[in-house]
This record gives C-alpha cells, structure tokens and sequence, in this order.
C-alpha cells in the first residue's frame, strides 16, 4: 500500500430550506404529510393561520390557529418573517420556526402559498423552491372539493388567482405535477430532488 493518504470525504453538509408552494387545493398539505410520515430527518416548520381549522387538522402540526386579533398582534410585534393577505385570512411565518428548524441542523420544509413563497425567496435566496400543479383543470377542481366555493364568483376569484399564480410559477426552482391519485410519486418526486441538492458541488447555504 502506498503511505499517501487522500480524503474523499468532500461533500458539505448543510441543512437545506425547501419551500412547497402551489394554487390552494393543489395537495401541498397532502405532500408534507406523506413525507412526515417516510422522513424524520426533516423539520416541518408549523406556520400561523386565523382560518378555521378542517375536521382533520391539529394546532401546532398543522398550522398554529389564531384570531385576527392575536395576528395583528404579531405583525405589531415583529414575529412573522412574512405573512401574506390570502381569501380574507392572514397567514404568516414565525421567525422563531425558522430559527428553531434552522439550529436543529435538519432540512427545513415550509409549505407556503404563491405569495409567501416569492417572499420568502426574496428573504433567502438559497431556499429551494418547488410550485406542485394540478395535471388538469378537472382534477384541480375536484381537490379544491366545493371548498369555500360560495357561489361563481368565488370560483371566477380562485381563477383569476391560480391564472396569476401559473405566470409565477416559471420563477420557482422546481415544477412538480401532482398528479391525480399519484400522490406518493410527487412525494417521492420531491424526495429525489432533495437528494439532488445534497449532492450539488456549490450547496445552498442558507444564512439566517
Ligand atoms: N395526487 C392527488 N390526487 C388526488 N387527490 C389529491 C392529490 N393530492 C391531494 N389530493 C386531495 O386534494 C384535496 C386538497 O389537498 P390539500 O388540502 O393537501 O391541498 P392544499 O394545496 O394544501 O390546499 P390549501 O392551499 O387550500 O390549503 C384533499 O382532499 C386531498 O386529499
């Protein structure tokens, strides 16, 4: 054996942002359930929300549920790293989250609406973004499921709103389909681009 030693080990690790993004109803909440349940090596940022919660939601997993009150409160208070104005509710980012998920060293996910997501990548420009897409209208349609649909000019509204948020979606890093009734193939989707990233020669590091 030759006495000269090399070190292959040059691989950096640093904890990656990922941020989930995409039209309402599209299946962002759907994906990063999927992926709490295969991944524990990921920190799932908990984002404020004052909408009602769904049957199937959990303060503190989900979301933190607020009043209007208490978020204005922490708008006041300079909490939120960003928050966003969305189909009347407030939604927003605790900097504490990110500070926490960013100390645990783990890989940080945020699943944010369009509007958050462009700030957010404003804020760090080294997050990862992914923007999930309905294959088709139709199937759009069916996820959003009648929600919050009070009457067609709703519906015109959430349309406007996705057509806006289509123009964006070229700006994000990634486009994932989310293809009907494939959840676990966007999953594993997302999966394989964050193994990408971890191998990427320049990693993104994201500096608070
Ligand atoms: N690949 C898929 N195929 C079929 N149905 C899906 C798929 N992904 C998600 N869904 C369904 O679509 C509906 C909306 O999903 P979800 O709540 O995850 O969307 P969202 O993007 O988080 O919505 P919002 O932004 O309005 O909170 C749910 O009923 C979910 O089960």
């Amino acid at each position: 054996m030759n006495k000269l030693s090399v070190n292959f080990d040059i691989l950096d690790k640093y904890p990656l942002m990922i941020v989930i993004s995409g039209p309402s109803g599209v299946g962002k909440d759907s994906v990063l359930r999927a992926m709490k349940n295969s991944d524990s090596l990921i920190h799932h940022v908990v984002t404020v929300n004052t909408r009602a919660p769904r049957p199937d939601e959990q303060e503190g997993v989900d979301y933190f549920f607020v009043s209007r009150e208490k978020f204005e409160d922490m708008i006041a208070n300079n909490e939120l790293i960003e928050y966003s104005h969305v189909y009347d509710d407030y939604k927003g980012v605790p900097k504490s989250q990110i500070q926490d998920a960013l100390d645990s060293g783990k890989d940080v996910v945020l699943r944010l609406d369009v509007q958050g997501a462009e700030k957010i990548k404003k804020i760090y420009p080294q997050a990862i973004s992914i923007f999930l897409l309905p294959s088709n209208q139709d199937d759009w349609y069916k996820r959003l499921g009648g929600r919050r649909l009070g009457n067609e000019k709703d519906l015109d509204k959430r349309i406007m709103t996705v057509k806006d948020e289509l123009v964006k979606a070229r700006e994000f890093d990634y486009l994932v389909v989310n293809e009907q009734n494939k959840l676990s193939q966007t999953v594993q989707m997302i999966e394989a681009i964050i193994t990408a990233e971890h191998l990427r020669a320049k990693p993104r590091k994201i500096k608070l």
